[in-house]
């Protein structure tokens, strides 16, 4: 194949071989569950402790033996403003090591086609909004998730020269914040939402009075819910092939106040928000222009109070069985 004739568009094989990285996890979980649902059959999953993806060797035998068609690639060091700001050499490590790794074994390989997953924080922290696709590297990062940012920025840049020099059909999806069934609720390493949804169930339990809220309430975020992030993933492997960056969101956001307001409607939390300024506040604003998206055909469909509302049910279900990673 030569450079530029890359597309790889049109439904995807049911019995085609798939691997998920990073299955275990809120956005690898929710693939899954949706290829499932769809009719695949020949899924190929790893926890990371059977195939470490930092491992270079380790990858590339993976990929050898198991000769995937198509990857989803969700695997990555994650976590909320705390954790990407205290183990910024971590995020950073792990995320180069495990793009690098996946992307060059996958052209190794001969796969048909990857999809990358970024970050709505790859764009720079003062870029106009709503944040299009071409503010790529044009400013700036965020510092509380520069290191982060980077090894996404690099993940995109793989694939964009593996497109171009081998004729890889690799392409970048960019969600923006995710929330759903399947999140991480430990309070050191989660996102906002999450946080506050536990910090509200467990206040009202202990009759406490207060939940802390970081920072000052103001940043705006856009939420989208992980089940309408799978769908838009698979809407991506099927129908869309070109480099660069593709937003996923909703195109919406509001306040934190607003959210952690909304939060306590859905749980039931009466009790005071106490805003805690010691606390980063990050970016002040990171909404999606989504319009490329929409116009390729595909937009979000859960709205966030409906999405609260499921993450809630699944929360309190699986901590009642003790499932909840912590
Ligand atoms: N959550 C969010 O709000 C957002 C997420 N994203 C992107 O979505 C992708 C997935 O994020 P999310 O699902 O939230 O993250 P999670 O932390 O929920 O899941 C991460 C997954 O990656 C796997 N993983 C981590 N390190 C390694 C490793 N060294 N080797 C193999 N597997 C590893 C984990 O495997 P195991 O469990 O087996 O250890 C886990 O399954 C990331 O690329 C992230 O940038 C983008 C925007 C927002
Ligand atoms: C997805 C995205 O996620 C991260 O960026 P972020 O959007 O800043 O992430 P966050 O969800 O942690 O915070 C959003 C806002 O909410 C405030 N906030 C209030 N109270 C809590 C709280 O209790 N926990 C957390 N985590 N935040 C809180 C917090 O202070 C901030 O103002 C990066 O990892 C980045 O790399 C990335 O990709």
């Amino acid at each position: 194949m030569s450079a530029g004739q890359v597309a790889h568009t049109g439904p995807l094989p049911r019995d085609a071989r798939i691997y998920v990285a990073g299955d275990r996890g809120l956005v690898g979980g929710a693939i899954r569950r949706r290829l499932e649902a769809d009719g695949f059959t020949n899924l190929i999953t790893r926890r990371s402790a059977e195939l470490d993806l930092r491992d270079q060797a380790a990858v590339r035998t993976f990929f050898r033996e198991e000769r995937p068609e198509y990857v989803f690639l969700a695997a990555a060091k994650v976590g909320g403003i705390l954790a990407n700001s205290t183990y910024p050499a971590q995020f950073l490590y792990d995320n180069l090591m495990i793009a690098t790794n996946v992307i060059h074994a996958a052209h190794e390989s001969g796969v048909r086609k990857l999809l990358n997953l970024g970050s709505s924080c790859i764009y720079p922290r003062m870029a106009p909004q709503p944040l299009k696709e071409e503010y790529l590297l044009t400013g700036p990062l965020e510092e509380t998730n520069r290191a982060y940012a980077v090894a996404k920025i690099a993940a995109i840049e793989l694939c964009d020269h593996y497109r171009a020099q081998y004729g890889a059909d690799f392409i970048s999806g960019m969600p923006t914040n995710l929330y759903g069934p399947g999140d991480n609720f430990d309070l050191k390493g989660s996102h906002v939402l999450p946080a506050l949804m536990r910090k509200m169930v467990e206040a009202q339990e202990a009759g406490a009075a207060q939940v802390e809220v970081w920072g000052s309430g103001t940043p705006l975020r856009e939420f989208l819910y992980v089940e309408d992030l799978a769908e838009a993933c698979l809407y991506l492997m099927e129908q869309v092939s070109e480099p660069g960056p593709i937003n996923i969101g909703t195109g919406e956001d509001l306040t934190i106040r607003e959210l952690a307001e909304l939060i306590a409607d859905v749980v039931g939390f009466e009790g005071d928000l106490v805003f805690d300024a010691s606390k980063p506040d990050g970016t002040p604003r990171k909404l999606m222009d989504v319009s490329k998206l929409t116009g390729l055909g595909w937009s979000a469909r859960t709205g966030l109070r409906e999405g609260i509302e499921r993450t809630f049910a699944w929360f309190m279900q699986e901590r009642a069985a003790g499932n909840i990673r912590s």
